[in-house]
């Protein structure tokens, strides 16, 4: 029997092929849809040999409009949405902004207004700490509540900003809409996830994070030092006010992190909250030198690196205050 039936946008990237099998395992029906522009289909292989179910699965790209509506249309018990499919942060991403703004926001658009013409009217999106900028901008805002104002810093980042932005707009016109015409009003709700950095694979060594192409986050580029792939690892500035000069993270496990999205999927349904953001880290900040001493560790010998200067867009300090998560979302 199952619980629901979910729409999972870039459900075979690295984030949404996790959280597609923690659906699977707790027996929704997943329907996912991805353009494979940084992943594979070899993705969907693998979330069915770990979960021996087969999610349903449409290659397309979230832009195109009507094959959505055609989506929904074969699939009439789908009740809410993850949205993953975006472009990833490639450093400071400045090189083609234009990109980024049609794929993450207009595909958003596009979604929303396939949901609307379909009463699909859960969304859990998925958006990142990097809204947040510099949270010490105002005073410390460090470890980082939900409360405090965005100002991302990069275009990536205010590319998940403008989302966020356009999906609340959206929800509370719907819910106000609803409203005048004598109805409850709650039906419409989005949760926003703000994740810090996603870090791990699956315990079965299967699924991973496996970039198609160039890497430029620090996991899977330590990852590639630490198998030989790469020579070293270059480490972007050690002038930070950290207590080693390298910049903070909040590395949260991709277990977690996907769990997160059943719990926040479930909030939804049972509270109909509107619009709600939650941080998914674990409130703990490591630096990067943390990371190579804790990836020269567990691989048994040093690994190189070398100090370059700060890449343009980074922050000193991103991490989680997950009270509200904890609070709200935890045992759920
Ligand atoms: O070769 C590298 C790569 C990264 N870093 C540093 O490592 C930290 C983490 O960087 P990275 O893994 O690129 O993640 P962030 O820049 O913190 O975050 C980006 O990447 C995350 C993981 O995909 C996304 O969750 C965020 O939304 C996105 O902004 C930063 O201090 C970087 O300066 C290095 O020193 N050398």
């Amino acid at each position: 029997m199952t619980v629901g039936s979910v729409l999972v946008t870039g459900g075979a990237g690295y984030i949404g092929s996790f959280t597609a099998l923690a659906l699977l395992e707790a027996d929704y029906e997943v329907v996912i849809v991805d353009n494979l522009y940084s992943s594979s289909e070899e993705c969907i292989n693998r979330i069915e040999l770990i979960s021996g179910k087969r999610p349903q699965y449409h290659r397309l790209d979230t832009t195109n409009e009507a094959a959505l509506d055609k989506v929904f249309d074969a699939h009439p018990d789908i009740d809410s949405v993850i949205h993953f499919a975006a472009l990833k942060a490639v450093g400071e991403s400045g090189e083609i902004p234009l990109e980024y703004y049609r794929v993450n926001v207009h595909g958003t658009i596009c979604l929303l207004r396939s949901m609307t013409r379909h009463n699909v009217t859960n969304i859990v999106f998925s958006s990142s700490a990097t809204v947040y900028g510099d949270a010490t901008r105002f005073g410390n805002m460090i470890p980082i509540p939900e409360h405090c104002s965005t100002g991302p810093t990069n275009p990536y980042g205010r590319t998940k900003s403008v989302s966020e932005m356009t999906i609340t707009d959206h929800v509370e016109a719907q819910r106000n809409n609803a409203k005048k015409e004598g109805k409850s009003g709650d039906q419409w709700n989005a949760a926003l996830l703000r994740y810090f950095n996603p870090a791990g694979s699956h315990p079965s060594g299967v699924m991973g994070e496996d970039p198609q192409g160039t890497s430029y986050n620090l996991l899977p580029l330590l990852a590639q030092v630490a198998v030989g792939m790469r020579e070293k690892l270059l480490v972007f500035g050690d002038d930070y006010a950290s207590k080693d000069g390298t910049a903070i993270r909040d590395y949260i496990h991709i277990l977690d992190l996907a769990a997160g999205h059943l719990t926040a999927l479930k909030y939804l349904l049972d509270h109909h909250p509107g619009v709600r953001a939650w941080n998914l880290g674990t409130g703990k900040g490591s630096t990067v030198y943390d990371m190579i001493k804790a990836f020269s560790h567990v691989g048994g010998r040093d690994l190189p690196y070398q100090v370059v200067g700060r890449r343009a867009g980074d922050v000193l300090n991103l991490t989680a205050n997950s009270k509200r998560a904890n609070e709200e979302l935890s045992g759920r």
